[in-house]
C-alpha cells in the first residue's frame, strides 16, 4: 500500500485552531480565565469566607429536615395548571433553617430563618422552593450579592466588618439599605412554627388555558405570631428553634397558608430586592402541613438541593437574574458537600449540635 500523504498545513492549522478555541471555552465556563468575572464557584467561595465547613450546604448551614403535605385551595387549579392544585394532597419534604453559614451558629441569634421544600405530584413532577423570612432580597444583582459579601466580612482586626468597605458598597446598591432597615425593625418571632416565608423572587403562572401572571409567593403560618424579646433571645439555648419545633409537633401539626400574590403591569418582575404595593390580589393557594422532623445529618433532606428554578408545567421562571445565579451556586455547594460527604469529611451525625427526633 502506498503511504498515505501528509495532512496538508492548512488542515492542521485548523484543527489546531478549533482545539485551543475549545480549550478557551472550556476555560472560561469554568473560571479559569477572566479573573473578575463572577462565577457560581466565586459567588460560593465569597459565602463560604475562607471557611468552608466540610459536609454542610455552603449556606443556611444550620436546620432540620421536615415532612408533611400539601392540599390545594378549591381556587388554585384556576391560577395554576400545575398538578400539585389539581390533585388532594402531595407528599413534601422540607427543611427549615437559620441564615448563615456556620452549622453552629445560634438558633436564637440568626435574624433570618428559612424554610425549603420539595413537592412530588403524582406524575412525578416536582417544584422545589427555599424562602426567607425577610420580605425582599437584600440586592438586585447576583454581582451586588457578591459585593455584599465581600464589603461584610469581618476584618481579622476588629472582628467586625469594616466600615468603610461597607459605606461603599452601600453608596453602589443603595437598595441594601431597605433590607438593612428591615433587619433592624422587623420584629423577631418565637418559632420557626409562627414565622412568614417568602419567596421574594417572580415567577409565572400558566393556567390551563396557557394564560400567564406574574406571581410571588410566601407560606403565611396559621399559628399565631408571639415576639421572642432581646432577653428571651440572649438566654435561649444553641438548639432552641429545634426544640421549640419539636415540642409544637408533639402537640400537633403546623400549618402555613401558601398565599399567591398577582404582579400589576409596571411591577418589578426581576429585582427580588424590590417589594411589591400591598394592594395586589392574594389568593390562598392551599395549606402546607408538616408533621414531622428529622436531624438534617440523617434526615431525607440532607441530600437535597432546593433548587427553586426547578417547577412543574404550570410554573415557569421569570427573567430575575437572582434566580439563575441561585441555580449555579446550589449546585455548587451540593457538589461540594457532597464530595466530602462521600469523602467520609463531614463530622458524624453525633456531633451535629441538633438533635431533632423523628416523630
Ligand atoms: C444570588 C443570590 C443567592 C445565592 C448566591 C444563594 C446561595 C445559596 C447557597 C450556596 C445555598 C446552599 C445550597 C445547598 O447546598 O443546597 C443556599 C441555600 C438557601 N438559600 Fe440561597 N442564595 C441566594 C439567594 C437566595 C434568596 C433570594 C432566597 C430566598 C428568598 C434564598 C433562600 C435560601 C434557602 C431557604 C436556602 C436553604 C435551602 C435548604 O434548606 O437546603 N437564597 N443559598
Amino acid at each position: 500500500m502506498p503511504p498515505k500523504p501528509p495532512m496538508p498545513w492548512p488542515a492542521l492549522t485548523a484543527i489546531a485552531i478549533i482545539v485551543l478555541v475549545l480549550a478557551t471555552a472550556f476555560a472560561w465556563a469554568a473560571g479559569w480565565i477572566g479573573k473578575d468575572r463572577l462565577t457560581a464557584p466565586r459567588l460560593v467561595d465569597a459565602i463560604e469566607g475562607g471557611k468552608p465547613y466540610a459536609g454542610f450546604r455552603r449556606a443556611h448551614s444550620k436546620g432540620v429536615c421536615v415532612a408533611g403535605y400539601f392540599e390545594p385551595s378549591t381556587q388554585a387549579a384556576a391560577l395554576s395548571r400545575a398538578q400539585v392544585f389539581s390533585q388532594p394532597r402531595t407528599a413534601v419534604q422540607g427543611r427549615l433553617s437559620i441564615g448563615g453559614a456556620d452549622p453552629y451558629a445560634l438558633d436564637a441569634q440568626a435574624r433570618v430563618r428559612s424554610l425549603a421544600l420539595l413537592l412530588k405530584a403524582d406524575n412525578g413532577q416536582e417544584w422545589r422552593m427555599a424562602m426567607n423570612s425577610f420580605p425582599f432580597f437584600s440586592v438586585s444583582t447576583p454581582a451586588g450579592f457578591h459585593k455584599q459579601l465581600v464589603a461584610s466580612r469581618p476584618d481579622p482586626a476588629t472582628g467586625k466588618p469594616d466600615p468603610a468597605r461597607m459605606a461603599a458598597f452601600l453608596a453602589e446598591h443603595p437598595e441594601a439599605k431597605r433590607f438593612q432597615a428591615w433587619a433592624k425593625s422587623a420584629p423577631w418571632s418565637s418559632s420557626w412554627a409562627n414565622t412568614a416565608y417568602n419567596g421574594v423572587n417572580a415567577f409565572r403562572f400558566v393556567d390551563a388555558a396557557g394564560r400567564e401572571r406574574f406571581v410571588r409567593w410566601s407560606m403565611e403560618p396559621q399559628a399565631p405570631f408571639e415576639p421572642l424579646s432581646e432577653a428571651e433571645r440572649q438566654q435561649a439555648d444553641p438548639d432552641y428553634l429545634a426544640e421549640e419545633l419539636r415540642a409544637r409537633l408533639r402537640r400537633g401539626p403546623l400549618r402555613w397558608n401558601l398565599v399567591i400574590i398577582e404582579a400589576a403591569p409596571g411591577d418589578p418582575i426581576d429585582d427580588p430586592s424590590q417589594a411589591w404595593p400591598e394592594n395586589r390580589p392574594r389568593h390562598i393557594a392551599g395549606v402546607l402541613v408538616l408533621n414531622n422532623s428529622q436531624p438534617q445529618a440523617t434526615g431525607r433532606c440532607r441530600d437535597v438541593n432546593y433548587d427553586p428554578t426547578v417547577v412543574p408545567d404550570g410554573i415557569a421562571l421569570s427573567g430575575d437574574p437572582i434566580l439563575a445565579a441561585r441555580a449555579a451556586a446550589y449546585s455548587v455547594s451540593f457538589n461540594r458537600r457532597e464530595r466530602e460527604t462521600a469523602r467520609d469529611q463531614a463530622p458524624p451525625a453525633t456531633d451535629v449540635t441538633m438533635q431533632e427526633v423523628a416523630r
